[in-house]
């Protein structure tokens, strides 16, 4: 599998944005790694008009009906999406997402032909607790289904204490917990699990892409406030490119 880098625009941006992804778009025209750019609804149709690879925040486990306010698979298909993120913490946090509901989400996406990046991390407390490796072996137990293959599924592990502050695991923190990430999805996937791409996510940016590309089992990340201007961006992806 290609390496990938997801940009997750969450609650940002407006037609006056479009312009970054142009620009990223004649910055990387022949990418070595999958770029992707995860927008709100609202952008997608335009954002696809870039020519690089987009995908949704988040969308709703039927296909369609009286969900007033949602977003479905096939409509994030319909808008030019080829991926899309589910069980992203701020999904679980602020709309009460639990790990069957994502495990459906994640389900309607691959029935979309979507490929999911399917987000799993834990919490501060958990972290200081010791329990990392205990949450995250629960999350894609109940919140992957079964049947997920390397061609339709991306783990992004992202501690919740790291995405928007500053504030990263070390490098054989992660390195650690992409490994039992590793071992874990090839024991239930087999070889389907050894290639499913590992992304970090949670402050990158780039003065610390390069050592978190350079470790075991990373294989890309999902960047949030450093994929809203192509100048920051850029250099993360130029990062993963680099990475050996
Ligand atoms: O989806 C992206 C993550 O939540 C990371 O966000 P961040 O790069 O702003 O910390």
């Amino acid at each position: 599998m290609r390496k990938l880098i997801a940009g997750n625009w969450k609650m940002n941006g407006t037609a006056a944005d479009l312009g970054e992804l142009r620009t990223l778009a004649q910055q990387h025209p022949d990418p070595s790694v999958d770029i992707v750019i995860c927008g709100p609804a609202t952008l997608l149709s335009r954002m696809a008009e870039t020519g690089l690879m987009i995908g949704g925040e988040d969308c709703h486990p039927a296909a369609s009906g009286a969900h007033t306010g949602d977003i479905s698979a096939p409509m994030l298909a319909d808008a030019g999406a080829s991926h899309v993120i589910t069980g992203h913490s701020e999904r679980r946090s602020d709309h009460g997402e639990d790990d069957a509901l994502i495990a459906a989400k994640t389900q309607a996406a691959w029935a979309a032909d979507l490929h999911v990046i399917l987000c799993i991390g834990e919490s501060e407390a958990q972290y200081r607790a010791g329990k990392t490796l205990d949450v995250l072996r629960r999350q894609l137990d109940h919140s992957v289904p079964d049947g997920a293959t390397a061609a339709t599924t991306t783990i992004a592990y992202e501690p919740i204490w790291a995405i928007g502050t500053g504030l990263t695991p070390t490098p054989q923190e992660i390195a650690d917990v992409h490994s039992a990430l590793r071992a874990h999805l090839t024991a239930r996937f087999g070889e389907d699990g050894a290639q499913m791409r590992l992304l970090y996510g949670g402050s990158v940016k780039a003065s610390n892409a390069a050592d978190i590309f350079a470790l075991d089992h990373v294989d890309g990340a999902l960047v949030g406030g450093a994929s809203l201007k192509a100048a920051d961006f850029s250099p993360i992806i130029t990062a993963l490119e680099q990475a050996r």
